[in-house]
Parts: C-alpha cells; structure tokens; sequence
C-alpha cells in the first residue's frame, strides 16, 4: 500500500494522555486524529455496553472495516487503548505512552472510574501490557516508549513526533 502520508498509533493504559498527545499533534502535522473509542460509538461497531466496565464491547470486524478507507491512503493518528488488531501493513509507527503508577492513579481516580477497572488498569500498566502488546504486534523498529507524566514530558514527545512525520514525508518525497 502507497501512502503519502503516514499512519500513527497512539497506545497505552487510559489516562496515559493518548487524546492530549493525538490533538496536539493532529494540528501540528494536520494528521486527522482518530479516537477509536468516537469510531466504536458512532459507527456502531460494538455487540453492545459493558456497565461493569462501563465500556462498548468492540467488533473488530466492523471497526477494522469502518476505518480501512480513512486508513488507505495515510495520514491518520489513531487513538486507542490497543493496537494489535490493527495490521501491520497500515501503520509506520507505534507510539507507546506510559506513565507512572501513582500518577495514573490520580488521573483515574479524578475521573471516577470504577474501583475494578481502575485497578486493572494500574496493573496493566506495571505489567507494561501494551508495550508488550506493541513489541509482538510490529516490527520492533517501529515502536516507540515515550514518558507521558509530565506538559514537559508531553511537549517533548509531540515535538519528536513532528520531527519523525516531517522525516517521513521528506523520505517519501524523495522516493517518488
Ligand atoms: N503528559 C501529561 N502531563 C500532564 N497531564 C497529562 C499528560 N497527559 C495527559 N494528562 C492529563 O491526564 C488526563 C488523561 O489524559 P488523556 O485523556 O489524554 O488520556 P488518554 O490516554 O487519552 O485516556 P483514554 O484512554 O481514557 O481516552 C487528562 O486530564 C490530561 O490533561
């Protein structure tokens, strides 16, 4: 698949600051951001609600189909919590963000999650579930470990980004 532009995956724990990083790169570099979660609702690609988890419970099938069009031609960041159901053909990089435990405890208590899933997530994060998740899904070279607990942190990690999108660009522009 040819693309002028390339596709980005932003992953990691909720709370990490997936949608922070996303917006803030999606208007420097005028990718489109595409928050999957919006995608799972709108287009319906769910088998319904999870209340325990307060959750859609996703149909891949369906999502992988709503945003393969979008998806083709490049220029996408997608924002989501996983990344392994994407194929490896359509992405050129693979941001993982983490953050630390007691930072991610605040960010999770201040928005009220349910006791369960907030703890799961705390030990996702410690067990580094989705770096590994990115490290088994894609070619090691890459996926990127970014820190996300500071503005500082964030502001950094948006600037490298940019850099390595107007890289690939260049790169590309000169292929053709
Ligand atoms: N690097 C950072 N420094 C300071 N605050 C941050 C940082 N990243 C995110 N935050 C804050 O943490 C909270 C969660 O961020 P955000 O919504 O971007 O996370 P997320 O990974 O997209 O979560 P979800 O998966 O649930 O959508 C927000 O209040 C955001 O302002």
């Amino acid at each position: 698949m040819s693309r002028t532009s390339p596709n980005i995956i932003i992953t990691g724990t909720p709370g990490v600051g997936k949608t922070s990083h996303c917006e803030l790169l999606a208007e420097r570099t005028g990718l489109a951001h595409l928050s999957v979660n919006d995608v799972v609702k709108e287009r319906e690609c769910h088998e319904g609600w999870d209340d325990e988890y307060q959750s859609w419970i996703v149909d891949e099938d369906k999502l992988l189909d709503a945003i393969e069009p979008q998806l083709k031609p490049g220029g996408c960041i997608l924002d989501w919590h996983a990344c392994d159901l994407f194929p490896e053909s359509w992405i050129d990089l693979v941001v993982v963000l983490r953050v630390e435990t007691r930072v991610l405890y605040d960010r999770l208590t201040a928005r009220n999650y349910p006791e369960k899933k907030l703890q799961e997530n705390i030990d996702s994060e410690i067990m580094q579930v989705l770096l590994d998740e990115a490290r088994e899904s894609y070619d090691e070279q890459i996926v990127v470990e970014l820190q996300s607990g500071t503005t500082e942190e964030l502001e950094a990690n948006v600037e490298r980004i940019e850099a390595w999108v107007r890289q690939w660009r260049e790169d590309r522009a000169k292929e053709e």
